[in-house]
């Protein structure tokens, strides 16, 4: 049986510019990664993707704009073994709202798209960043084009 995660790529807008924030692993190959992680017997994968980001981050539903509609998966292989990872955008509503980091990871960042794409290496992932970045020039290409006053 292989393995099944979720969670959130969670960004902020600071200074008119649009960052995601990545977190260090404190084990393993000290890989960095959204916020994610283990989906337990039972669960499904948006309450695994807001336990994690609470467990991991500190951020609870309130604190986030939820793009609940548009998840993206990963398919990868850990040790041999399948792995997927369901991943949702997400906002941080206070850009300000400081992060609490748990035993799993020992660092934060949050970055802009290209370097969040560097900093995660993997070509999936950041073929996940770059969609849902499009996703959000998208959205606010629209907010704006709306004819609202
Ligand atoms: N390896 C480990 N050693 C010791 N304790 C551990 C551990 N992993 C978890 N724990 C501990 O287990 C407990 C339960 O954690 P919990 O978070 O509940 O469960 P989990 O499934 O282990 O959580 P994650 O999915 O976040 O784990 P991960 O970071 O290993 O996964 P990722 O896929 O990013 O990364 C897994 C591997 O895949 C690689 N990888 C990541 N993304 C990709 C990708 N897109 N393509 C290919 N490889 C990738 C990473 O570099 C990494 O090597 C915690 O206390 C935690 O500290």
């Amino acid at each position: 049986m292989g393995k099944r995660a979720a969670g959130f790529v969670l960004f902020r807008r600071l200074c008119g510019e649009i960052q995601y924030l990545l977190l260090k692993a404190s084990y393993g190959d000290f890989h960095w990664s959204a916020p994610k992680g283990h989906v337990d017997p039972g669960e499904d994968d948006f309450t695994t993707a807001l336990r994690e980001t609470k467990e991991e981050a500190g951020f609870d539903e309130k604190d986030l704009i939820i793009y609940r509609d548009t998840p993206l998966t990963l398919n990868y292989e850990v040790k041999g073994k399948p792995k997927v990872v369901i991943y949702w955008l997400a906002e941080l509503r206070n850009p300000n709202q400081e992060v609490i980091l748990s035993e799993e990871h020992t660092e934060l960042k949050w970055l802009p798209k290209d370097a969040a794409k560097e900093c995660v290496g993997f070509k999936d992932n950041q073929v996940m960043i770059e969609k849902f970045h499009e996703m959000i020039l998208n959205m606010d290409k629209n907010r704006t084009n709306c004819g609202c006053p």
